[in-house]
């Protein structure tokens, strides 16, 4: 996939949100320290916002209250009338769009990092919505494909980027996906002020993501697992013929895909709900032969 020239303007306005699902306890405890204390997230020239997105899911320490907030901001909630009677989710996507967009507007934000934790074994990965955004780089999972239905908190910015960093199981803070997670968004926000400094020539590797369920029976309900050699290898090959769930009564559920696909979000405690094991990804190259504005 080859990206075209592009000038790029500085990211002046970034926020950081914690707590888009309640129970990412390393995201909402980042950004609650960073609340009361900025200074590790300051950067010259640059205007970082700390940010609660879902403060009543957060107290409550469930992935949401009445919806997914990270699916809320499609162009029907953030229109629609109705005030106390919306569910609180739309209710809270329409005061975020109104503070750090509106969406697609000139006085929409430069970049947010939306941070998240999954349960399953991803590392760290840099969430993306669209190829076209030369701004963003490094490892990612392009989360752009007709079908899906995304409309995240984040997407309210000009440059939208989720972080997501697992395994965490939900509710629970691990020391080691913290200090991560921290990391990775100390460096981004270095690489904002030297992007602000000087244009950068970007070339990753990237894969773009869809969704596989598990197998059902007619009423919806779950008959197999993961195969236990495919748990916890996110990112590694899935082939043809590989094991890929095993059912209750032990058999195994071979992939019968046409080509090698690279799973993500194996297991994912969150995605039950959402009629997902697992999603597949395939390996492509963006080459963004442009860079800020020389
Ligand atoms: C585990 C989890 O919540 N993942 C996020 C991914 C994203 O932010 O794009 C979500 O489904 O909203
Ligand atoms: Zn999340």
């Amino acid at each position: 996939m080859e990206l075209h020239a592009a000038r790029l303007d500085e990211a002046r306005r970034v926020a950081i949100f914690g707590g888009t699902h309640g129970n990412e306890m390393s995201g909402v405890m980042l950004v609650n320290l960073w609340v009361q204390n900025n200074t590790e997230v300051q950067r010259k020239g640059v205007e970082v916002q700390p940010f609660i997105t879902n403060p009543k899911a957060v107290e409550k320490c469930t992935r949401y209250v009445d919806t997914d907030l990270n699916r809320a901001f499609t162009p029907e909630n953030l229109s629609t009338l109705g005030g106390g009677d919306l569910p609180y989710e739309v209710r809270r996507a329409q005061e975020i769009n109104r503070m750090f967009g509106p969406k697609g507007s000139p006085e929409a934000y430069d970049v947010i990092f939306d941070l998240h934790n999954t349960t399953s074994n991803m590392g760290c990965t840099l969430l993306l919505e669209s190829s076209k955004d030369h701004f963003n780089l490094c490892l990612v999972l392009l989360n752009e494909h007709p079908l899906l239905k995304y409309s995240t908190s984040r997407s309210v910015a000009k440059h939208p980027v989720g972080l997501e960093v697992g395994p965490q199981p939900q509710g629970v803070l691990r020391s080691n996906i913290f200090e991560s997670m921290r990391d990775i968004l100390k460096h981004a926000l270095d690489f904002i002020e030297l992007f602000n400094a000087a244009g950068f020539p970007i070339t990753e590797g990237l894969e773009v993501g869809i969704p596989i369920d598990y197998p059902r029976d007619d009423n919806g309900n779950i008959i197999a697992m993961v195969h236990p050699n495919l748990q916890d290898c996110d990112w590694e090959p899935l082939n043809p013929g590989d094991p890929m769930f095993q059912t209750f009564d032990g058999k195994t559920i071979h992939y019968q895909g046409s080509g090698t696909v690279y799973p993500t979000f194996i297991n994912e405690a969150a995605y039950y709900e959402k009629q997902q094991a697992f999603a597949t990804t395939r390996r492509e190259s963006l080459v963004a032969s442009a860079i800020r504005k020389a």
